[in-house]
């Protein structure tokens, strides 16, 4: 019988190094990551999570190394056109416009990925309901990180990148981000998330960036310390 070839990888960084600002940020990193998968990045701050993250959104290039979406190399221009149509973004910087209501600021992205009627189901499944005929300037901060996952939710693209997608969530906001990475990966999208709080994302694979820097004295080590 012959023997089936394993399926391409849909996401493959492949021996990644990154650097920024002359300075080495990522080093000779390797993942793989195939439909239904997770990817959870960890570490000390500054250790270049973020970084990761811009990588696979394409804002910067690997300094040596290579991404690879079904098994292209994404920073070739027709690659990346056609891979940029498949990420949905969530950094910290939630791009909310304040005088805008609560639901324009979800349906104006998802008219620009030429969809319709998903906005208010997806702000009502995050709790905003209520909410949506409301300028986004009355937000709190977990409620614009709700509204940031209503629009992850109405554009729904295959893969996700998230950068601390639980800060400022209260402990049902982190259920349903959970719930919604689940059900994703249930339909074969991807997630990436990069996080300092726990998030229970079954059977995830975890990269944890080791700390740049060597480690000096912080105020918890000389409360420790007796002698000092
Ligand atoms: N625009 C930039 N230009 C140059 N260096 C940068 C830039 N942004 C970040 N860096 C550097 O890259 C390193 C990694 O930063 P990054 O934001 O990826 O870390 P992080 O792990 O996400 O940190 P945190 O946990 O604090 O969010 C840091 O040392 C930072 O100073």
């Amino acid at each position: 019988m012959p023997l089936r070839k394993p399926p391409i990888p849909r996401l493959l960084l492949n021996n990644v190094s990154c650097m920024r600002n002359a300075q080495q940020i990522l080093r000779h990193v390797n993942v793989s990551l195939h439909d239904g998968g997770a990817l959870v990045l960890t570490g000390t701050n500054g250790s270049g999570k973020t970084t990761f993250l811009r990588m696979l959104a394409g804002f910067s290039r690997p300094s040596a190394g290579e991404i690879l979406w079904n098994g292209h190399d994404i920073t070739q221009s027709g690659i990346f056109h056609q891979y940029k149509l498949q990420l949905n973004w969530l950094s910290l910087k939630d791009a909310v416009k304040e005088k805008f209501t609560v639901l324009d600021n979800v349906q104006w992205f998802e008219v620009l990925e030429g969809k319709q009627g998903r906005s208010l189901p997806a702000l009502e499944f995050m709790g905003l309901g209520r909410l949506a005929n409301e300028k986004a300037r009355m937000l709190s901060m977990g409620q614009r990180k709700r509204l940031q996952l209503a629009r992850l939710l109405a554009i729904d693209r295959p893969i996700w990148l998230l950068d601390e997608p639980s800060v400022a969530l209260d402990d049902e906001g982190v259920k349903l981000l959970e719930y919604i990475i689940a059900e994703h990966r249930k339909k074969g999208g991807i997630v990436i998330v990069a996080t300092h709080l726990t998030i229970d994302i079954e059977d995830a694979m975890i990269l944890r960036l080791p700390p740049r820097f060597p480690r000096r004295m912080t105020l918890v080590d000389m409360l420790d310390r007796s002698d000092i």
